[in-house]
């Protein structure tokens, strides 16, 4: 595989992971998943049924068998204890599943992440053995934090969750990303392609995202937007861009040996 995203010491092929709530139905969440390439996709334990209430529709029964790496989330979740009931019921759910997205929100209203319940929560799951890819604030400090408990992915919001704001800082996320050794993904508020590929291009090792997909007009192209939005942003990235050259131009051909006289 070329240029892999590895998390957990597994390759993945795909840097785009996305959410498989808030679509029409299960089949419109499968069209979505499909176009947009994505390998891993996270489930929310609380709201979507795996198996929990056998009386109703089951996601896993939409999707195709062993395709996808399920990445259970604790969406809805404000407590780290809440947080880790809710993992560890996906555990019991996905036979053993270890890797695992925590969230854990302050409020309702922001859906902005409690980052003291967080680092509270992220502690005891990795010392249980889960691998813990964590969503955050775009503070430095708690992304390093969050990284020395030993969480395999930190993943700093763009902006609010649902919101399609786009990256509201990326000077916060240049940071986070200078200093750390585990892969940088940003989670929640992506709006639109273009801004996948900022993220890329700032140098994260992917992108999560569910509503700017299940939300457009047409998710279905939408999907295919933003994996093509992830992948050119990491082949610019990976290009390294031209220096800034601020406020004067420079000519795109070269002056010297100019034709002077045309008559
Ligand atoms: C799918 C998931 O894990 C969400 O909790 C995530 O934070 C996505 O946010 P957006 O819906 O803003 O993309």
């Amino acid at each position: 595989m070329q240029d892999p995203l590895i998390i957990a010491g597994r390759e993945y092929g795909s840097r785009l992971l996305v959410g498989t709530g808030k679509y029409r139905d299960f089949a419109q969440t499968a069209e979505a998943l499909d176009a947009s390439g994505a390998e891993i996709v996270t489930v929310a334990i609380r709201r979507v049924n795996l198996g929990q209430n056998p009386d109703e529709p089951n996601l896993l029964d939409a999707l195709p068998k062993g395709r996808y790496t399920l990445l259970p989330n604790t969406a809805g979740c404000y407590t780290a204890d809440d947080a880790v009931r809710t993992l560890r019921l996906a555990r019991e759910l996905l036979d053993d599943h270890r890797l695992v997205k925590l969230e854990v929100l302050g409020d309702p209203t922001s859906l902005f992440p409690h980052v003291t319940e967080t680092l509270k929560a992220a502690e005891t799951l990795v010392k249980e053995g889960f691998d813990v890819m964590v969503y955050t604030s775009d503070d430095p400090i708690v992304a390093r934090q969050l990284e020395d408990i030993g969480c395999c992915a930190i993943m700093p919001l763009a902006s609010l969750i649902g919101s399609g704001m786009g990256i509201l800082n990326p000077w916060n996320l240049q940071l986070i990303l200078e200093q750390s050794k585990v892969p940088v993904l940003v989670d929640a508020g992506v709006g639109t392609a273009s801004d996948a590929a900022i993220a890329m291009e700032l140098g994260c090792q992917g992108v999560l995202m569910n509503t700017a997909i299940a939300g457009a007009q047409d998710p279905i192209r939408m999907a295919h937007a933003m994996r093509l939005g992830v992948q050119a942003g990491r082949e610019a990235y990976l290009a390294g861009r031209m220096p800034k050259k601020l406020y004067h131009g420079s000519p795109s051909s070269p002056s010297a040996g100019l034709i002077t006289s045309c008559k």
